[in-house]
């Protein structure tokens, strides 16, 4: 075995169907006197729900989370939370609305409790980012770790079919780069492994039926665990990939990660054989798959994109995506700077016209 350090995180969970009842209690067990409410403005219904259950704990809402944190909007909700009393936030959404949590808390050093209803996993991380003249900075924090996380399955009910296959895709891309880290460790490994297992057995079941609440609850604790990998461990190419495409071409986060996951993995089936193996067996393709085409397979089946062309991606900017992908490359187990251009090109060829990995 290969030695490794393991730094447990802090985080309080509280996880079940309605678990959303025991907010009042959890917002006291912080110490917290005013919560402000932060949401995206397509949530601000939900938002006010939580607003109304902590009757005066809440200092009010703040509806303007959206994705990649403008620094702009930052401010706004910085501002806000002083204005209005608040000493801590709660945050209800996916990454976006963690996101604004997190860049209130990295100034302000206030304690955020986040209700999850997507399958990002940033609620379970250290890792902030922000945007400043269009450029997206992101960095690691311990204040912006959140306190608290209420996972509540009844609450993603209204997460449409599309979004929640991408959203649990993007979740099994954060545990599938943590089984080849370079700083992986045998806790990660398993929530790694039962993370991917929990949302690939889910995603079907939610599209035959959205309202399935045990399929929801799984999909959440497959989030949970992925979400903590991500927290935890280093990520290589996939998420550079990702980034680079997100941030430079303004393409949608858990639709990039969906159709990038499958090349990205093929890339790397050589270099991390004991990594593919786990995948593969998460995923139940074991024996007649590999892991690369059953993400694929996955992605394909659940009527989800497959080629960066569908979603809005040029031709013309392969080329730059390339560059800037290779140019401050991240450990991967398959090296890829500048010397591994021309396969880094072909991988997003692959990805552009949705091309099947062996
Ligand atoms: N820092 C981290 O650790 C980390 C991890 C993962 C993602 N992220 C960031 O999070 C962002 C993406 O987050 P995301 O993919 O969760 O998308 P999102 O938070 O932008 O949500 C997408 C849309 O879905 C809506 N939505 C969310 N839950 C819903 C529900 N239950 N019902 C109906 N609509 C719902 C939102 O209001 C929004 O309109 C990106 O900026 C990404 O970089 C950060
Ligand atoms: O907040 C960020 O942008 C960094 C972490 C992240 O986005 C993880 C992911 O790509 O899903």
């Amino acid at each position: 075995m290969k030695e490794f350090i393991y730094n447990g995180q802090l985080a309080r969970v509280v996880f079940g169907a309605g678990a959303l009842k025991h907010l009042e209690r959890e917002i006291e067990l912080l110490g917290a006197r005013k919560a402000l409410v932060l949401s995206t403005p397509e949530q601000q219904t939900q938002a006010q729900m939580v607003a109304d259950r902590l009757g005066a704990r809440a200092a009010g809402i703040f509806p303007k989370a959206v994705m990649h944190v403008p620094i702009e909007t930052a401010r706004e909700a910085r501002e806000a939370a002083y204005r209005l009393g608040a000493d801590c936030v709660v945050a209800i959404g996916g990454g976006s609305t963690t996101g604004l949590g997190k860049a209130i808390a990295l100034d302000s050093g206030m304690p955020i409790l986040v209700i999850p209803t997507t399958y990002a996993g940033s609620e379970m991380t250290s890792i902030y980012g922000i945007t400043e003249a269009g450029l997206k900075k992101t960095g690691k924090d311990p204040r912006v770790l959140p306190r608290t996380v209420i996972y509540d399955p009844e609450l993603t009910l209204t997460l449409p079919v599309a979004m929640s296959v991408t959203s649990g895709i993007n979740a099994i891309a954060h545990a599938a780069e943590g089984l080849y880290a370079q700083d992986s460790n045998p806790v990660m490994d398993l929530m790694a492994e039962e993370g991917i297992r929990a949302i690939a057995q889910a995603l079907p079941a939610i599209r035959q039926r959205p309202d399935d609440v045990a399929a929801r609850g799984d999909a959440l604790y497959g989030a949970w665990l992925c979400g903590t990998v991500l927290g935890n461990v280093g990520m290589a190419l996939h998420h550079k990939l990702c980034h680079t495409l997100g941030g430079s071409f303004n393409l949608p986060h858990a639709e990039v990660h969906t159709i990038v996951l499958p090349q990205a993995i093929a890339f790397n089936a050589e270099a991390a054989p004991q990594a593919m193996a786990r995948m593969a067996r998460a995923l139940g393709t074991t024996g007649h798959a590999s892991a690369a085409a059953g993400l694929f397979e996955l992605a394909r089946s659940s009527g989800a994109p497959v080629a960066l062309k569908d979603i809005g991606m040029q031709a013309a900017d392969l080329d730059h995506a390339a560059d800037l992908a290779v140019g401050n490359p991240y450990w991967n187990p398959r090296p890829f700077g500048p010397a591994q251009r021309s396969a880094i090109r072909q991988l997003l060829q692959r990805a552009y016209e949705g091309v099947r990995p062996d």
